[in-house]
């Protein structure tokens, strides 16, 4: 399974140049053989948080839409980051994930919202699991600070995801947080990782890059810089399969003792 991760920088509360600048992004990622496609967190708006009641998409119609055409173009899944999507009175901070045929297979809300960023005061978070498939591969999906959480990541693992995807906004400053983090999730729970982080600045932030794909034993596949820019890899499950007979921590694991 072929992933490309698109590192972009995210036009700051102007969902329309962010959806033209994605369309030539996607086509370029699509021309060779690419079965997935990543896109980063609240890449429709950015953290232009208090103007999200107004903004946010109503029930993620119009990225619903958009994505989903791409998707059936292009005969690919899309793991299409996160957007803003308004429910009533709330807006939640939402993975939308598209099959080839263009349905949309899965909805993630951000559970664990960002204090350090003011979430707490603008979205409402989401309470239900990550879990989904790719091309029949069982996968979940977290945002951004979810990848702080090992609880959360473990749960979705023992219950069997294989591929980590992780949009985010993850600001510069604590870059190492997110490499290391991102590494310790694949390597403690055996699973890729496919991370999707922005680049560029908005009026609080600058957004560090290093999109990452890892594989299971910790190793970086592919790592972006601090550009814009489009990296691949190949995910093999049988690879991951091996990594798992050769430390098996799933079978080791002293449930008598902790869960
Ligand atoms: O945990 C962090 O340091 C960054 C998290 C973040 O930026 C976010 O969740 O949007």
């Amino acid at each position: 399974m072929k992933v490309a991760v698109i590192q972009m920088d995210i036009v700051y509360g102007n969902p329309q140049a962010n959806f033209e600048h994605i369309t030539s992004k996607i086509r370029e990622a699509c021309s060779d053989q690419t079965d997935v496609i990543v896109l980063p967190e609240l890449w429709t708006t950015g953290y232009d948080l208090e103007m999200l009641d107004q903004i946010g998409d109503p029930n993620g119609e119009k990225t619903i839409e958009f994505i989903s055409s791409l998707a059936i173009s292009y005969h690919v899944n899309i793991v299409a980051g996160s957007v803003a999507v308004r429910k009533e009175k709330d807006v939640f901070n939402t993975m939308l994930v598209f099959d080839r045929e263009g349905n949309v297979h899965k909805e993630y809300s951000k559970v664990h919202l960002f204090r350090l960023m003011n979430e707490e005061k603008y979205l409402k978070a989401g309470n239900d699991d990550g879990h989904f498939t790719i091309d029949d591969i069982p996968a979940a999906g977290f945002i951004c600070y979810d990848i702080r959480f090992p609880e959360w990541i473990r749960k979705h693992a023992l219950e069997g995801a294989k591929v980590l995807f992780v949009p985010a906004e993850w600001p510069k400053p604590r870059t190492e947080h997110w490499r290391n983090l991102l590494i310790t999730r694949a390597i403690e729970n055996q699973c890729y990782v496919v991370a999707c982080n922005r680049v560029g600045s908005d009026p609080d932030n600058v957004f560090g890059g290093h999109s990452m794909i890892i594989n299971p034993w910790g190793e970086i596949l592919s790592e972006a810089d601090e550009d814009e820019t489009t990296i691949y890899a190949n995910i093999q499950i049988e690879e991951l399969n091996e990594f798992r007979k050769r430390i098996p921590i799933y079978e080791d694991r002293r449930t008598d003792l902790y869960e």
